[in-house]
């Protein structure tokens, strides 16, 4: 099975993304988990361009020691000079200079004759080849390029000594057939083609990025270029985790093997992703949050019985978390059950069934469902008509001078009294808790507290999730208002009806196993 090498330009057409900017350090550690991932080249960026990404291209070339690391270069001695003097010191020293060869380039960009081109190209690579060991040409706007002319470049260049040649689609206007027909072309019609390794570079303005990569994959080529969660110019190159996993999961139909370290691509993804700023969207192939999220009762019930029902791959061969069965409301009583198995309730056929139907009506209100939600779900359900405390009004007393006081009034059904209570706090939402504490006579410490709001809007339902400690028992609380500070009221009063709940059936286990039998 033949191999293909990966090109990575993450460093250089990644960071043309509008609003990316690499610093020195940032583009080191890039590389070097690049080099982990084990792509055969990483463009560092374009030396001439700036002093800032002259110093990068240098570190980085200094930094990485497997891969071959190239600069971008116009084909004009400064640009190769400038490229010599970042690269000279690294292990693998490579360039990578482009002329443009479309017509609309030739007339209205570089002002510059058919044999011109083929003049600069030819003495661009000659002057390169000077001192790098390692030369690619590229044929900037090949894919607009008259084939002929293609040809005529190809062996000009060839001649000249370029050890790669690469023709981009650097407009992202070609389809896959057309793509592949201009390689198939090349090797037909180009004396010595075989003396370069040919090379795809294509850009995702029409979403064909990736097909049209593999496309020329298939027409022979033996090179790919791209980047890491395919940011770049415009509507970005092709995403080389996209092509990685294309060939790994069709390897059959493609019979063709990458070098890559798979299980590297989550982290690479990561990592990029924070350092450029650039969000990779949930829906993302292979590497977006949803790549291996399952949400539909129907998908549930399959990944359920067999992954291979659902999954074309699987989230660890890449390095993500595992396939993630994602409550929601389009969730099916096999995922329920399973998810509130993990969660470690046991519950039989008809206690699932009563609970289904609350969860379905919580996820028309409920856009994400949480484990605090389920929580909350069985435990409301067994615990209700059980409750000790309830919540009847709050009062705050709030000035930016003065300490927040809370008023609280609880409903007790132990004596059938209801209290009143106040307290100060360190905020209004502790003022409240201290308050509840009182009516209770004991305190509770605090461990988590978290706000949701429902719906959209200034006058969106508010929902607040506290977790209580009191010794060995942990607990859970809930409470909805449009009221952020009702909200957390009745939270802490469903918790602490829970804690005193908890106790209670403790106290009376203990009795029966203190009781002798038969008294
Ligand atoms: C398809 C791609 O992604 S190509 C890479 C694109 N990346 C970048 O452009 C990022 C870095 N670029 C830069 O920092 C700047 O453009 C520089 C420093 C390279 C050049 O800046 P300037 O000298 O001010 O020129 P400017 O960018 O305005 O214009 C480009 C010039 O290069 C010429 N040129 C463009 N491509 C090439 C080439 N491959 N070989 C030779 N000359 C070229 C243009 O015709 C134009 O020349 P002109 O001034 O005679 O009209
Ligand atoms: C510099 C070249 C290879 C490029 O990025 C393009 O043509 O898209
Ligand atoms: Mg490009």
């Amino acid at each position: 099975m033949r191999t293909v090498q990966f090109f990575d330009t993450t460093l250089r057409d990644g960071e043309q993304s509008p609003g990316v900017n690499l610093s020195t350090g940032e583009k080191v550690e890039i590389a070097l988990q690049l080099e982990k991932l084990g792509v055969h080249v990483i463009e560092a960026g374009f030396a001439a361009s700036s002093p800032g990404d002259f110093q990068s291209v240098q570190a980085v070339g200094r930094a990485v020691k497997k891969p071959v690391v190239v600069t971008l270069a116009r084909a004009v001695e400064k640009d190769i000079e400038a490229a010599w003097e970042a690269l000279k010191d690294a292990e693998h020293p490579g360039i990578h200079i482009f002329l443009a060869t479309s017509p609309i380039h030739r007339k209205y960009k570089l002002n510059m004759t058919k044999e011109q081109v083929l003049e600069r190209a030819e003495y661009a690579v000659r002057l390169a080849k000077k001192n790098f060991p390692h030369v690619e040409f590229s044929t900037e706007d090949g894919g607009r390029t008259e084939k002929e002319f293609l040809a005529q470049v190809a062996e000009r260049v060839i001649e000249a000594g370029a050890d790669v040649l690469n023709i981009p689609d650097t407009v992202g206007y070609m389809t896959p057939e057309e793509y592949a027909g201009i390689f198939r072309y090349l090797k037909q019609h180009v004396p010595n083609i075989d003396r370069v390794r040919l090379s795809a570079h294509c850009h995702d303005d029409l979403g064909m990025a990736v097909a049209n990569s593999l496309a020329a994959i298939e027409a022979g080529v033996e090179q790919v270029e791209g980047t890491i969660n395919g940011i770049g110019e415009r509507a970005g190159n092709a995403a080389l985790e996209e092509i990685a996993m294309a060939l790994k999961t069709r390897e059959s139909y493609y019979q063709v093997q990458t070098d890559l370290e798979l299980k590297e691509i989550a982290k690479t993804s990561r990592m990029v992703s924070k350092l450029t700023g650039m969000l990779v969207p949930g829906n993302k192939a292979v590497v977006g949050a949803n790549a291996f999220a399952h949400e539909a009762g129907i998908h549930q019930d399959g990944m359920l019985k067999n992954r291979s029902t659902y999954e074309i791959m699987s989230p660890e061969t890449v390095g993500q978390t595992a396939s993630q069965l994602v409550m929601g409301k389009h969730s099916g009583r096999h995922a329920f059950r399973d998810k509130l198995t993990q969660m470690g309730y046991q519950l039989n056929d008809e206690q699932i069934n009563q609970l289904f139907i609350r969860f379905k009506e919580l996820t028309d209100r409920k856009k994400r469902i949480e484990d605090e939600d389920l929580i909350s779900l069985v435990e409301e359900k067994w615990g209700e008509s059980q409750e000790v405390l309830t919540f009847e009004a709050v009062h705050l007393s709030y000035s930016s001078q003065l300490l927040p006081t809370a008023s609280i009034r609880i409903r007790d059904a132990r004596d059938g009294q209801v209290k009143e209570e106040a307290a100060c706090g360190n905020g209004s939402v502790d003022a409240i808790f201290k308050a509840v504490d009182r009516v209770v006579g004991e305190s509770m410490e605090l461990v988590d507290y978290k706000i949701h709001s429902v719906t959209h809007g200034t006058d969106a339902l508010g929902e607040v999730y506290v977790r209580l400690r009191q010794g060995d028992v942990t607990v859970q609380g809930r409470g909805v208002s449009t009221d952020v500070l009702e909200a957390s009221a009745r939270a802490y009063v469903n918790a602490v009806n829970r804690v005193l709940l908890r106790r209670d059936s403790r106290q009376e286990q203990l009795k029966k196993e203190l009781t002798p039998a038969g008294s």
